[in-house]
């Protein structure tokens, strides 16, 4: 691979006899792998062509993910490079806790956070680019979550919502990617010499956001998928000397992994508690990892606080639902999911969304999924969402019908299923080898086909 020749130089001067064997890393390929999703039934298929298992993430697996397969369809697996799988495990959320994934977009990082909290308490993955936004709505209703709002904010705009709110968040930083060459070579187009700190520089302004937004006591993960120090050791030390109030946390480090480099920074040995992923040590890509808690202090609200002034952006109002909408909704649950506990059922036009405990309103924030699409409400009726079906077990509905593989294939591509099924007619979820994979309606035999159109294939 060809890299600039101020980046070989800088890292011979840093790495010294270690550079041959981290510039010949370059060379190798990139390492593959996918996440389980331990929500669902096990991934046959993907599990069949595994190479081997991570390590250090017991859902990890190294190996090829084929996009349009049942197991990725229907969110039982995640594509994720293995040293990014290790972010989530530092993060190490827990049920009922409210975290924020600050920088979320593709999705990557917050599937494995809904994964570790069991889907339970609060989780907002925000992205500041309204497309990769949608990327990563799309990605986590894949992923089938009940307890995730997806924002497009900039990190300015959300401390505004969230003072002081909640127990963990992540910074995946946007950064110079330096980790990610040999997988995206098309990123060495950006570097430059000055790239590093020039992304240091948003990177510090993001993170000043994200401190206001933890609460006293929680913890914040600082990542990159770069090996720039200005990035990674000399914005963790600056943290330390700006923030009095934080305090470095060692992550283990299993075999292969790095600590972090305090002579890259200003000496603090504090900063060996970061981890450091390097391709020529360890099977995956390049990765720095810092983790600071926030000291304790019971003098700050930790309730969100709503927008005082009227918002410049054009914002769709949630409404309450009407008292047919909530017939048609409790009339579906009764048939199809009779344990289903809303926790705080919205409306935006006709579509149809629980709002997860946690947050009481998302007003004044720019939200592309606030919470659980349920599904919409259309002429005296009300069509289920694929995003619910996706977060439903085939075991908790006794209204299932079960597809063999070509049946499923048939659903994704869109046509008619003619299954011969003797059940009564209605809405049903639709399951292949235990994994949901959308409603469909039985008419007369016939299973009539909901998958959006937008995502056949
Ligand atoms: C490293 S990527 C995140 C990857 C993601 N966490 C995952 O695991 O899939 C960094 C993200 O930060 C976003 N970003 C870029 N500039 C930003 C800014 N000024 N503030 C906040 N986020 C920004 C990028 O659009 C990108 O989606």
């Amino acid at each position: 691979m060809q890299l600039p020749s101020e980046f070989v130089k800088k890292y011979q001067r840093l790495l010294g006899d270690e550079a041959p064997a981290f510039l010949a890393s370059f060379d190798q390929p990139s390492t593959g792998g996918f996440r389980v999703n331990p929500l669902k039934a096990a991934p046959k298929e993907a599990l069949a062509q595994a190479t081997g298992k991570v390590e250090y993430v017991p859902t990890g697996y190294r190996g090829p993910v084929v996009g349009k397969s049942l197991d990725h369809a229907s969110g039982a697996i995640y594509s994720q490079e293995p040293s990014a799988m290790y972010v989530g495990e530092v993060v190490d959320p827990q049920p009922g806790e409210r975290v924020l994934d600050l920088c979320a977009a593709p999705g990557g990082k917050t599937t494995h956070l809904v994964a570790k909290m069991g889907d339970q308490g609060l989780l907002v993955a925000n992205e500041i680019f309204r497309k990769r936004a949608l990327v990563l709505a799309e990605n986590l209703e894949r992923w089938g979550t009940r307890h995730t709002i997806v924002t497009n904010e900039s990190p300015a705009e959300l401390e505004k919502q969230f003072p002081h709110f909640f127990d963990r968040i992540l910074v995946d930083a946007p950064c110079s990617g330096e980790g990610m060459f040999r997988k995206e070579p098309a990123g060495i187009e950006y570097w430059n010499p000055d790239y590093p700190a020039e992304c240091a520089n948003r990177q510090q302004k993001i993170l000043a956001s994200a401190l206001k937004m933890l609460k006293p006591g929680g913890i914040l993960v600082y990542s990159t998928c770069t090996f720039a120090p200005e990035e990674d050791e000399q914005n963790a030390a600056w943290l330390l000397k700006t923030y009095l109030d934080l305090a470095m946390v060692n992550i283990k480090k299993y075999p292969g992994m790095d600590s972090g480099r305090p002579e890259w920074a200003d000496n603090n040995p504090e900063l060996a508690k970061a981890v450091r992923l390097f391709p020529h040590h360890i099977k995956g890509e390049g990765h720095f990892i810092a983790k600071f808690k926030k000291a304790e202090s019971d003098t700050l609200a930790v309730t969100p606080r709503r927008r005082q002034h009227r918002q410049k952006r054009r914002r769709q109002a949630a409404g309450q639902l009407s008292k047919e909408e909530r017939q048609l909704f409790s009339e579906f649950c009764a048939r199809l999911l009779p344990d289903y506990q809303p926790n705080h059922l919205l409306t935006y036009g006709d579509q149809l969304y629980d709002l997860p405990a946690g947050i009481s309103s998302v007003e004044g924030l720019t939200v592309l999924r606030p919470g659980l699409h349920l599904g919409t409400f259309k002429k005296r009726r009300f069509e289920p969402a694929l995003a619910l079906a996706l977060t439903m077990r085939p075991a908790e509905t006794k209204w299932a019908i079960e597809l063999d593989h070509d049946q499923w294939r048939q659903y994704v591509h869109g046509d008619v299923i003619r299954k011969g099924e003797k059940r009564p007619n209605g809405w049903y979820l639709l399951y292949c080898q235990n994994l949901p994979c959308g409603f469909g309606k039985l008419v007369n035999g016939t299973i009539k086909n909901f998958y959006p159109k937008g995502l056949r294939f």
